[in-house]
Parts: C-alpha cells; structure tokens; sequence
C-alpha cells in the first residue's frame, strides 16, 4: 500500500492541546520562507483533492486551519506566488521548491477568515492531529486505481479517522448553513 501521509501510516501522533504554535518553512535549502503561527490549527485533516498541496510521494496532503491574524509571513515572503488566483482558496507557495506555506481566502466564503496550513513544514511537536480523511475519491481522479480505494478507506479507519468524499458532515453543514442564510432560507441568527 502506498504512503497516505507520514503523520498516518504508522498512526497519529496525539497533538497537545497546549500547544501555541510554531513555525512552518518551505523546503528550500537556502532563504526559506517562514511562515509564524501564533497558535495550533483546527480541523486538521487529510485532504484527497489535486489543489491541496502533497509531501512528495504522499496520496494525501493534511491541512488544518487558523485564523488570519494568528499568521505572518516572518522571512523571505518575496518567494511567494499565489498558484490560482482563482481559487476559493489561495494557495501561497513558494516560487523555487513548490512547497504551499498557507491557502487565504479572500472572497465571499464559509470559511473567509481562516487559512490554510501543513503542519508538517513545522520542526516543533503538539500540533493537532489530524481528525478525518476528505475528499478521498479524488484520488481516482489523479491516476489511483479504484480497486485500491477500499483498501485506503480501511486504513484511515484502522488509525482511527473516519473517510469522506466532501468534508465531514460538521464542516457540511457549516458550509449549508452559510448557503441557506445567504439565500435567505434561514434566519442569518440561529
Ligand atoms: N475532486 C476535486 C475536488 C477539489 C475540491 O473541491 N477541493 C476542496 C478541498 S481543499 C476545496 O474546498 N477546494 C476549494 C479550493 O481549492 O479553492 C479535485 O480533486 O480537484
Ligand atoms: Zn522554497
Ligand atoms: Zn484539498
């Protein structure tokens, strides 16, 4: 069975929830991009989809969640490009190594107001671990043989996490509750 991700193949690592942060750095050798989060993320997952951004070699990325004004750019933020402007989310990514320091969101979204991070570009430990697996089919999509598909939804089970081919239904239904008040269907204070 090939690599999910290496903070799922050998089972997770509990995160500590004290932990205030850290920082993350790109994988160039020299002049890194560094990227200061002053607190953990939330809502770390495994996400299948082609946009998030892979370790090389991983079937999936993990990426969890901060708010904005937790997040700066700390060194060399002129090797950053945003990859496609017309995301929902923005990913930022460095220009030489490829490596995505952190997704923003910058449009009218359920989620505006958080951005995106890998944890695993980070040297310190108690970082969240992840909490499920998402968008797993999406592999299919990128070259992965549909027979092996069962096979990697049992091993997300047996390290503990729970699979799907959207988000978890908690972030489901955020995401429904904006659309419905937005639309007017649901009164904007539930
Ligand atoms: N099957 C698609 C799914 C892409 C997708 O919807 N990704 C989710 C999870 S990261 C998303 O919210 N995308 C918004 C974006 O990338 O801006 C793929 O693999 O490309
Ligand atoms: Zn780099
Ligand atoms: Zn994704």
């Amino acid at each position: 069975m090939p690599s999910l991700h290496a903070s799922v193949d050998n089972g997770l690592t509990k995160g500590d929830p004290n932990f205030s942060g850290g920082k993350l750095y790109c994988h160039c050798s020299s002049k890194k991009v560094e990227v200061t989060l002053k607190s953990n993320v939330a809502h770390n997952h495994a996400c299948g989809c082609s946009k998030c951004w892979k370790p090389e070699g991983a079937l999936f990325s993990v990426v969890g969640v901060i708010p904005v004004d937790q997040l700066s750019v700390t060194a060399n933020g002129d090797k950053l490009h945003v990859i496609d402007s017309s995301a929902a989310i923005q990913r930022n990514a460095c220009k030489e190594c490829g490596v995505h320091l952190f997704g923003r969101i910058v449009n009218d979204h359920p989620f505006k107001g958080l951005d995106f991070v890998h944890t695993e570009l980070s040297d310190s430990k108690g970082w969240q671990e992840p909490q499920f697996a998402a968008f797993v089919s999406s592999i299919i999509e990128q070259g992965f043989h549909p027979k092996g598909i069962d096979e990697v939804r049992e091993k997300f089970k047996a390290v503990g996490l729970q699979t799907y081919d959207v988000l978890s239904p908690a972030l489901m239904d955020l995401i429904a509750t904006y659309t419905g008040q937005k639309a007017g269907k649901l009164p904007a204070k539930l």
